[in-house]
């Protein structure tokens, strides 16, 4: 069985917040302890669920600061990273770089990384891999666009990002892996894929690391549903079995309405 068990749920719940480019150094540390106060406040158990905020590379070192010396209970992770480890390489982030600012997690493969800076599967894997060579727990963004959704060809489309991204991975950092599924048409756009759509790629990519890694493999990874989540629909998605957290971007900048979204349990209980 996986070890990544909370004892409540067969894998720990990840709510992550992608700020994109959005809020500076200052912003973010207000976000940061406001939204820590609201769920300090609310006796929410970090333990059982993760927390996690994406800021951009210019607030790290603030976020670093604020967590470690409060000793919040949240962690942070950068929204991308360099495939390469050091060099003329001007404008990149190296993840050992980040490693040493404490990120716990890098976004690999976002879909405005590949729409907007033609990021394929091999940078993916290039960028999962060098992340992995530090230390740091990559999110794979997978996901299709609208013309694939349309054709039927979501799953398969979905499935090729996974396998392209994960080749010469071994079974054993599989495992570990977090895999957000981001629908294209979904994000930024209040568009929602429903509960079923969620549940029926996440079945799919768990069901494609099972045959390829091992079910022990496919028991470990985590997924993620990211695409225009709110607190209205959070609880929803996350009814769902193979759905093991969230993805949020514009909706984790208010941090009201993003520690509501990680309260999700207390939507379940009340709807
Ligand atoms: O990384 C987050 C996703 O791109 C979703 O963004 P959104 O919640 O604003 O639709």
């Amino acid at each position: 069985m996986t070890s990544k068990t909370n004892g409540v749920y067969d894998r720990t719940p990840l709510i992550a917040g992608n700020w994109k480019m959005n809020l500076d150094h200052q912003q973010a540390v207000t976000l940061v302890q406001k939204l820590t106060w609201i769920l300090t406040d609310a006796d929410h158990d970090f333990e059982k669920v993760e927390v996690a905020v994406f800021p951009p590379f210019t607030d790290l070192r603030s976020v670093q600061t604020l967590v470690a010396g409060d000793r919040l209970p949240l962690v942070y992770g950068a929204q991308d990273v360099s495939a390469e480890d050091s060099g003329a390489f001007t404008g990149e982030i190296s993840a050992q770089f980040l490693s040493k600012l404490g990120c716990r997690y890098v976004l690999v493969g976002h879909s405005e990384r590949r729409t907007l800076h033609g990021e394929d599967d091999a940078m993916a894997n290039r960028k999962l891999t060098a992340a992995l060579r530090h230390g740091l727990g990559p999110v794979l963004c997978v996901g299709e666009g609208l013309d694939v959704r349309q054709a039927g060809r979501h799953v398969e489309h979905t499935l090729a990002q996974l396998r392209g991204a994960l080749e010469g991975l071994s079974t054993e950092q599989v495992t570990d892996l977090v895999v957000a599924y981001e629908p294209v048409w979904a994000i930024g756009t209040g568009e929602v894929a429903g509960p079923d759509d969620a549940q029926q790629m996440c079945a799919a990519l768990r069901a494609d690391v099972a045959s390829r890694y091992g079910e022990e493999a496919a028991a470990g990874l985590r997924l993620l549903y990211g695409g225009s989540v709110k607190s209205s629909n959070a609880a929803s998605i996350l009814r769902e079995k193979d759905v093991d957290g969230l993805l949020v971007g514009g909706a984790s900048l208010d941090e009201a309405e993003f520690a509501s979204i990680v309260r999700f349990e207390h939507h379940l209980l009340t709807d």
